[in-house]
C-alpha cells in the first residue's frame, strides 16, 4: 500500500521497519493464517535498478534514494570529523545497500551473549536460526578447483529465504592475498559458518547462484509473503510514536501513530497483541524515546512523560570502524581496470547479462580473515594490561547511568579475557586489490543515539564513540604494521608493493595513531542500542525481545545485539530475527 485508504484500523501485529529483521519476522507471522500482520515501512520499493541487483556494483546504492544519508555526530576523538551512517530506507533496509558478505562470527562471540546473562542466545542455540535462514548453494566445481574452497554442508541451511551462494568469477589478485596470509600461516578453517571463523576463508555472499543478483531482505522474505492477505504493508509512512494504554498490570503498547512527512496529518493504527520494533539499531532507540521509553533524564529535556524508565534505551552503542591500508602493486588486472579501461568494463557487463559471471558477478569480499590478537602481533600481553588497567567506566559517557555501568564492567571484562583468546578474532583484513580493510571487531568504546528534539523527522544524535577507548586504537595500530608485514612475503613481494597510504615514514606508534584517528571510517554493522539484558544491568529487552517495563512491545533487529560479534553482521540479524519470530508465536 501507498496510502492509508487500505488500512484496517487494527491488526494482531504492527511491525516497524521493513529491512532485514521487520521482514523476517513479517514472513514467519503472516505464516498463521488466523493473524494479521501490517508493516510500517518509511521507505519505498526499489525498482530493480543495477546499483541494487548487480553484485559488482555493490555498495553503489549507499547515498542514493533508498539511503537516510544521515551523518554520526562530530566526534573529538576522530579530530572533530563526522563519518556519514550509510542506512537503508526501503523495503528491504539496509540488505539493499550492504556489500552481500554472508558470514558468521564464531562459537565464542554468540556464547559471551549468553555468558551475559541471556539464556537461549548461544552459539547452539542460534544456530538452528542461521541455518533456517539460508538457501545454501555450494560453490561450483570450476570455483572449487580454481581456489581450493572448502566448506561443510552440514553446518548451511538449504531451505531457507536468503539465498547464500559464492561468487562465480573472483577477482584474480585474491589468489595473491590469500598466498601471503598463508605466507605468515594464518589457519584455514574448514567453513567459517561453522562457528570456527578464525583464520582465513572464502565466504559465500547473499546472490542468487542462478541470476547471480543479490538476494536482499525484499526479494528473499516480502516477495513469497505479498500475496497473503493476512500481510499488509505500507511504504512512504514513518511512525512517529508508540501508542499506550494505562491498564490495572501496568503500560501497554496499543499501536502506533505515523505520518508520509513532518506536516502530514498523523495517522493511527492498533495494535491487538504487539508492536515489534524493527527499525535498525538508530531508529527503534529514537522511537522508544520520542514515546517516553528510555532514562527519564534525557526524556525530560525534550519535555516527554516517562512511560517506562529503561535507561539502557540507546546506550551501548557499539560499531565495527576500519582503517585502510592501501599499497599500489602490479597486478595484470584489478577492479580499477572497470574504470580506466570502457571495453574491458563493456565486454565484463556483456558477460555479466549473458552468462552470468565475470567481474560484475563478484561483489567481492570473497575471502575474509578473522584474527585473534596473537595472530597478528606480539603486543597481546601489553593490549590487555592497557585493557585490564582501565577503570570500567572511564571511556563511558559521563552521564551514564549506574545500570549500564554495571553491565558495561561484564563485557569489559569479558572483552579483556577475549584480547588473549584464540578463539576470538580481534581484527578482520577484508582484501581489496591492494587495499587492506582493517576492520576492529570487538570493540571496547561504548557510544549512544539520544533524541535532537521531540520532533520525530529531526535525526537523532547518532554517536558511536569511535576510538574514544585507546585498547581499540592500540590494536588499530598493530593491524597496520601487520598489513605491512603480509605486503613484503614473499607471495605480494613479488609484485613491487609501494604503500601510499599511510606511506611507509609513517611509523611510529603515535604517528599511526595520527593516522588511524584522521582514517578510520564506519563497516556498517550499528547495534547494541535496545541490548538484551535485564534491565539491571542496562539491558532494554528480555531473552523474548520484550521490552521492560511495558506489555505488547519487541525489539527485533541489530540493536539486541548486546555485543558486536567479528562478522558482518546479517546473517546474525537474520538469525536473531527468526528466533524471534519463534518467541512471538509461542507466546
Ligand atoms: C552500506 C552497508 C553495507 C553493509 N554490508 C554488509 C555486508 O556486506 N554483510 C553483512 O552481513 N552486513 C552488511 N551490512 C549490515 C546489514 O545490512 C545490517 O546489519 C542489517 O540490514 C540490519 O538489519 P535491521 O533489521 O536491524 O535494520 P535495517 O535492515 O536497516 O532495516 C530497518 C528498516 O526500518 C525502516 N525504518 C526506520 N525507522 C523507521 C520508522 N520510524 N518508521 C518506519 N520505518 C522505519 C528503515 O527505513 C529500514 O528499512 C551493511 C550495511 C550497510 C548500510
Amino acid at each position: 500500500l501507498t496510502s492509508e485508504s487500505g488500512l484496517l484500523p487494527t491488526y494482531d501485529y504492527v511491525i516497524v521497519g521493513a529491512g532485514v529483521s521487520g521482514l523476517t519476522v513479517a514472513n514467519r507471522l503472516s505464516e498463521n493464517e488466523s493473524l494479521s500482520i501490517l508493516v510500517i515501512e518509511a521507505g519505498e520499493f526499489d525498482q530493480d535498478e543495477d546499483y541494487i541487483l548487480i553484485p559488482g556494483l555493490a555498495g553503489t546504492g549507499i547515498g542514493s534514494k533508498y539511503d537516510w544519508n544521515l551523518t554520526y555526530v562530530g566526534n573529538p576523538d576522530l579530530g572533530n570529523r563526522s563519518v556519514s551512517i550509510p542506512l537503508g530506507k526501503a523495503v528491504g533496509g539496509s540488505s539493499l545497500l550492504n556489500r552481500m558478505t554472508f558470514d558468521r562470527g564464531s562459537r565464542a562471540d554468540y556464547d559471551r551473549w549468553k555468558t551475559l546473562g541471556n539464556s537461549g542466545w548461544g552459539w547452539t542455540d542460534l544456530f538452528p536460526f542461521f541455518k533456517k535462514s539460508e538457501n545454501f548453494t555450494p560453490p561450483t566445481s570450476d570455483i572449487i578447483d580454481e581456489w581450493n574452497v572448502t566448506y561443510d554442508q552440514s553446518v548451511h541451511g538449504t531451505t531457507g529465504n536468503v539465498q547464500s551462494s559464492y561468487a562465480p568469477w573472483i577477482w584474480p589478485s585474491t589468489k595473491h592475498f590469500i598466498s601471503a596470509v598463508t605466507d605468515l600461516e594464518v589457519r584455514i578453517p574448514l567453513d567459517g559458518a561453522s562457528g570456527d571463523a578464525l583464520g582465513g576463508f572464502f565466504v559465500s555472499h547473499n546472490q542468487d547462484p542462478v541470476t547471480a543478483t543479490r538476494s536482499d531482505a525484499r526479494r528473499a522474505y516480502w516477495d513469497p509473503a505479498s500475496g497473503r492477505p493476512n500481510l499488509q504493508l505500507v511504504t512512504g509512512r514513518k511512525v512517529t510514536k508508540l501508542l499506550n494504554r494505562q491498564t490495572a498490570r501496568g503500560v501497554q503498547i496499543t499501536g502506533v501513530e505515523f505520518a508520509p512527512s513532518p506536516y502530514a496529518q498523523r495517522s493511527i493504527v492498533h495494535a491487538r497483541k504487539e508492536v515489534i520494533l524493527a527499525a535498525g539499531a538508530i531508529h527503534s532507540p529514537q522511537l522508544l524515546q520520542l514515546s517516553g521509553i528510555g532514562d527519564p533524564a534525557l526524556l525530560a529535556r525534550h519535555n516527554i512523560s516517562t512511560v517506562s524508565n529503561v535507561p539502557g534505551v540507546g546506550r551501548n552503542f557499539q560499531d565495527h570502524l576500519y582503517v585502510p591500508v592501501v599499497f599500489s602493486f602490479d597486478f595484470p588486472l584489478t577492479a580499477t581496470n572497470l574504470t580506466t579501461n570502457s571495453t574491458f568494463a563493456a565486454e565484463s557487463l556483456a558477460l555479466y547479462h549473458t552468462d552470468q559471471t565475470g567481474p560484475y558477478a563478484d561483489a567481492t569480499g570473497d575471502f575474509l580473515a578473522f584474527l585473534p590478537t596473537a595472530n597478528f602481533t606480539s603486543q597481546t600481553s601489553a593490549i590487555q594490561q592497557l585493557a585490564q588497567s582501565q577503570h570500567t567506566t572511564l571511556y563511558l559517557d559521563p552521564d551514564t547511568p549506574a545500570t549500564l555501568a554495571r553491565g558495561y564492567a561484564s563485557q569489559h571484562e569479558l572483552l579483556t579475557t577475549g584480547l588473549a583468546a584464540e578463539n576470538e578474532a580481534q581484527l578482520e583484513i577484508i582484501w581489496s586489490d591492494g587495499t587492506f580493510i582493517l576492520g576492529l571487531q570487538h570493540p571496547f568504546s561504548r557510544g549512544s543515539v539520544r533524541l535532537a528534539s521531540s520532533d520525530p523527522f529531526t535525526p537523532p544524535l547518532a554517536d558511536p564513540a569511535y576510538l574514544r577507548n585507546p585498547v581499540d586504537v592500540a590494536i588499530l595500530v598493530e593491524a597496520i604494521k601487520y598489513a605491512r608485514s603480509l605486503a613484503q612475503t614473499p607471495s605480494l613481494a613479488a609484485f613491487n608493493p609501494v604503500e601510499l597510504v599511510p606511506g611507509g615514514n609513517v611509523t611510529s606508534d603515535s604517528d599511526l595513531e595520527a593516522y588511524i584517528r584522521g582514517a578510520a571510517d564506519s563497516l556498517f554493522h550499528p547495534s547494541g542500542t535496545c541490548s538484551v539484558g535485564r534491565v539491571e544491568l542496562g539491558g532494554v529487552v528480555d531473552t523474548d525481545f520484550r521490552v521492560h517495563g511495558v506489555s505488547g512491545l519487541r525489539v527485533v533487529d541489530a540493536s539486541v545485539f548486546p555485543l558486536l560479534p567479528a562478522t558482518h553482521i546479517q546473517s546474525s540479524v537474520y538469525a536473531v530475527a527468526e528466533k524471534a519470530a519463534v518467541a512471538i508465536l509461542s507466546s
